[in-house]
């Protein structure tokens, strides 16, 4: 093997090329130039920008990432085929550094369904392809598509007339994600073993990820010998993927304790590529994905939130910083805690008294108990709410309306006023004007509605409602506000808001009495 650290690992990235065989996954020229860019911030060793002769647009992307990327090896793939290693040479010709990656199916069913060939053929092939391969290039890898059904003897001498011919590096794919981990590694073992002049390559992995099993045959590949990684960005690839590079790297950093091999990727960059790709490709990356996931990083149960506000390394084994993120997200839910309801509450700027927060957190578990997501703003509206309203006089207890597109709307509405609780059952033209009339008979006073406005704190048809409502009596005017998820309760909330103020108002100037006989 050559190469001074016997334990560096080379990451081979091939996201603009096998995780463009994802169906749907097209990019474009300067979608795929993005990437590449990114893809050499982080360090990856060889980028295989395309296959130059699938179309002119694989051509002139390779052309173009050749000519612009300087501090990666920039690779084509090529089938065995003197036209394809050409076009491949002339797409790289740009480059600083280039490699051509040229492959052939050796398992028995691909040499004699698809390739109808005989092996003796396929060994020939293997011969002109990777010699013609260096005529034009120095740096030659060379690939045994499906070598994980091939026969082991078979394997070894395509493996052996390869590094004759001139390759450096030898992938040994698991093109269908069939192995299992220990049997790939005792494939990458045996095969450098018994091939006698293995120690002239570099060995690599190729693992698909038909049976969730590329990441771990990859590592396990390195453990038998392999010291180069095809992998891709967010696993993407041909059906179930490829190996996720994400996962391969940041495997070796966290359990290098038992794993003694290192990359040299720039982890910080991990989420921004995930995110580019993602973007570009429209692959959702799955919420519950390892490193890349939106909950990687992210907690919302109650005990594992003030576990990780005590210390992080509870319930995380790697820092969100190390891949990028600013920090782990403690998502809040029905599911929190007090002590990460106290840390979101300091965050957002709140400083309550223990009366108010513990009335603002029981909301806050009815509101989780009603809402899949609660959001920061929900958290706002819901506080703000408490905060104006904990004091007042005058409280909401509850309120149903019912309403129908062709009747009058009618509320059976309850009040807190000075402490004794006062219901009401009134009707309106709809259930908001039926709320605000069972107000109004239960303050005993009709003020002008200046103002009614509704908006949703955030998106989604489970959305906090807002209301502001502007009421004025004999000169004076005020605002209300009100949060709720039921828009009607919302409302209702912002006009007894109002009510407050404008009480106090007319308080100064002449007591009312505030229940009406
Ligand atoms: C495991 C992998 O990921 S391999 C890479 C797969 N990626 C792709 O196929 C994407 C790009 N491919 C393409 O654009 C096209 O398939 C092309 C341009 C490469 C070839 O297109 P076509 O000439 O129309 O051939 P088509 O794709 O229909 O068939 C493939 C041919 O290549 C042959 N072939 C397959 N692999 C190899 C190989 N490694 N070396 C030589 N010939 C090969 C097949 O036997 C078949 O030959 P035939 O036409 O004599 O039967
Ligand atoms: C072309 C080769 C390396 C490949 O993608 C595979 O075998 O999966
Ligand atoms: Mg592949």
């Amino acid at each position: 093997m050559s190469g001074n650290d016997a334990n560096r690992i080379r990451i081979f990235d091939t996201t603009l090329r096998d995780g463009e065989q994802s169906p749907g996954a097209s990019m474009t020229l300067e979608e795929k130039i993005r990437i590449a860019e990114v893809l050499e911030a982080m360090k990856v060793d060889i980028i295989e920008a395309g296959f130059a002769i699938a179309s002119n647009g694989d051509f002139e992307a390779v052309s173009k990432i050749a000519a612009q990327i300087k501090n990666s090896t920039v690779c084509s793939l090529a089938r065995a085929a003197t036209a394809d290693i050409d076009r491949a040479a002339e797409a790289l010709k740009s480059a600083k550094s280039s490699r051509i990656h040229t492959f052939i199916a050796t398992s028995p069913l691909h040499m004699r369904v698809k390739l109808q060939m005989e092996p003796s053929a396929v060994l020939e092939a293997i011969h002109r392809s990777v010699s013609h391969a260096r005529s034009r290039m120095g740096d030659v890898e060379w690939s045994a598509e499906d070598a994980t059904r091939s026969e082991i003897d078979f394997l070894c001498r395509a493996v052996e007339t390869a590094i004759k011919a001139g390759a450096s590096t030898i992938n040994l794919p698991d093109t269908v994600g069939y192995a299992t981990p220990a049997e790939y590694e005792r494939l990458v073992r045996t095969v450098i073993e018994r091939v006698p002049n293995s120690d002239k390559a570099i060995f690599s992995t190729h693992c698909h990820n038909d049976l969730g099993l590329a990441v771990a045959n990859s590592l396990a590949g390195v453990a038998g010998g392999a010291r180069q990684i095809e992998c891709t960005i967010n696993g993407i690839g041909e059906r179930a993927g490829n190996a996720a590079m994400e996962e391969i790297v940041m495997a070796l950093r966290t359990r290098h304790d038992v794993m003694p091999w290192h990359t040299n990727i720039e982890t910080t960059e991990i989420m921004r590529i995930s995110r580019l790709v993602s973007t570009v490709t429209g692959f959702a990356v799955q919420n519950n994905k390892a490193i890349v996931g939106a909950n990687a990083f992210a907690h919302e149960s109650g005990i594992h939130q003030d576990g990780v506000l005590k210390n992080a390394e509870t319930y995380e084994i790697m820092t969100p910083e190390s891949v990028g993120l600013n920090k782990s997200s403690l998502v809040m839910g029905k599911h929190s805690g007090r002590h990460a309801f106290a840390d979101k509450l300091r965050e957002l700027g709140y400083e309550l008294g223990d009366n108010a927060f513990q009335e603002c957190f029981r909301r806050f578990k009815e509101l989780g108990d009603r809402k899949k997501q609660i959001y920061d703003e929900d958290i706002v509206a819901l506080v703000d709410d408490e905060v104006a309203t904990s004091e007042n006089r005058i409280q909401v207890v509850s309120l149903s309306t019912h309403s129908s597109s062709n009747g009058r709307a009618v509320s059976d509405m309850t009040l807190r006023v000075d402490g004794e609780e006062v219901s009401v059952v009134t009707y309106g033209s709809g259930p908001v004007d039926a709320a605000f009339n069972a107000i109004k008979q239960i303050i005993g006073f009709d003020p002008h509605l200046q103002l009614f406005q509704v908006h949703a704190v955030t998106q989604g048809t489970d959305a906090q409602a807002e209301c502001t409502v502007r009421l004025e009596e004999g000169g004076r005017t005020v605002n209300g506000q009100g949060a709720h998820e039921d828009t009607v309760t919302a409302a209702a909330r912002a006009y007894v808001s109002a009510v407050n103020k404008l009480t106090l108002k007319r308080q100064k100037t002449a007591p009312q009495p505030m229940v009406a006989s």
